[in-house]
């Protein structure tokens, strides 16, 4: 069997749930905001800006990946910084064609230049709203749900918790916690997430990426999560065995509950979470059908798009479209826009693509 070439990914619909906007800029777009406003920059050439901005992610640790953001959350402080950001996102999944996407970010870093939390989510659903109208006319419909995200080492959860519940009806799907995890526990949060559970509202959070099984069990057991942020070292929980791999009581709760795994293979690799992509759980998570998704995480961060994140699968793994229809369906299943209208993607854009090319 031929491989899958990249092009040929990019045409397939696929559905991303871990993206931040913060970590997606386009490089031309960081130089010329950050001149407008006087941030200093590694560089102000585009291409060795986008080149340092992977090779400082590169480091083996989250703490360290963490520090670039100091760079795209500079030059999103003003309402038109924002909205920019938010369209040119919503375009650049559109056109590497991505139908369905939940792009998360903190509004709470967005104060610096006088905006109030109110102000960074409007002019971001704005820029999303912009960004699919553009795509749609040039033949790309996109979805996009937006995730409010609260900085796990600061004490605004609850706040952004009630700014997220605030926006549900005008684009807001879900919370999110978000930033450094050693240290910084998901009960830290807990009134938060015992808010949006009385609000029947839908919440992931970052959990088994730099910290292992106990952040895990927090997120769901305490704190209730509908999904894991990464979510990855669950397999701290599952053994080889001698005939098949076996699951402790947590990676077994997690799969018979179908609880979503947002994996994000470059960026755990780039954090030391994953020795490489070949080495990443992703391929037994999926042999032991775990409910896992393919994500970005951070486009410029790892200097990848969803389409190359699911070529780098295609040849680690040897995936064919099978692979690429289960996951982008366990992803559609996965997402927090109301059922019907998730059925309809997966109904009438999703298997018709795979249909076609895999009869
Ligand atoms: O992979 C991640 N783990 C923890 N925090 C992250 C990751 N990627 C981005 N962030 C942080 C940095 C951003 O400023 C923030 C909101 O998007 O979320
Ligand atoms: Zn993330």
């Amino acid at each position: 069997m031929v491989a899958i070439g990249y092009e040929e990914i990019v045409r397939v619909p696929k559905a991303l749930l871990h993206d931040h906007l913060d970590g997606g800029l386009r490089p031309a777009t960081i130089v010329e905001l950050a001149g407008a406003v006087g941030h200093r920059l590694p560089t102000t050439d585009p291409e060795e800006l986008g080149r340092w901005f992977v090779e400082a992610a590169d480091s083996g640790s989250l703490e360290r990946y963490l520090e670039t953001f100091a760079h795209t959350v500079a030059v999103m402080q003003t309402v038109e910084g924002l909205r920019r950001v938010a369209a040119e996102c919503a375009l650049d999944l559109a056109t590497d064609g991505v139908v369905y996407a939940e792009v998360r970010f903190a509004p709470e870093q967005h104060l610096e230049r006088g905006l109030g939390l109110d102000d960074v989510v409007e002019a971001v659903l704005a820029g999303f709203a912009e960004g699919a109208a553009e795509a749609a006319a040039i033949g790309h419909p996109i979805r996009i749900g937006t995730l409010l995200t609260a900085m796990r080492h600061a004490a605004r959860s609850q706040e952004i918790a009630e700014l997220a519940v605030r926006h549900r009806d005008t684009g807001v799907v879900g919370f999110d916690i978000a930033g450094a995890e050693a240290g910084f526990p998901p009960t830290r949060h807990l009134d938060a997430f015992e808010y949006l559970q009385r609000e029947n509202f839908h919440f992931t959070i970052h959990a088994g990426e730099a910290f292992g099984l106990p952040s895990i069990w927090q997120a769901i057991q305490w704190c209730g999560a509908d999904r894991l942020g990464h979510g990855v070292r669950i397999v701290d929980d599952i053994t080889p065995g001698d005939a098949r791999p076996v699951l402790g009581r947590l990676a077994a709760y997690v799969r018979d509950k179908r609880i979503p795994l947002e994996l994000c293979p470059s960026s755990n690799v780039q954090t030391g979470a994953a020795p490489s992509i070949a080495e990443h759980p992703i391929g037994l998570l999926r042999d032991l059908r775990f409910r896992a998704t393919v994500n970005t995480d951070n486009r410029l961060m790892s200097g990848t798009s969803m389409s190359r994140e699911m070529a780098l699968l295609v040849e680690a793994f040897g995936y064919g479209y099978a692979e690429l229809q289960w996951f982008t369906i366990n992803a559609m299943k996965s997402a927090f826009i109301p059922f019907d209208e998730r059925l309809a993607i997966i109904n009438e854009v999703i298997k018709p693509a795979y249909a076609k090319l895999l009869s």
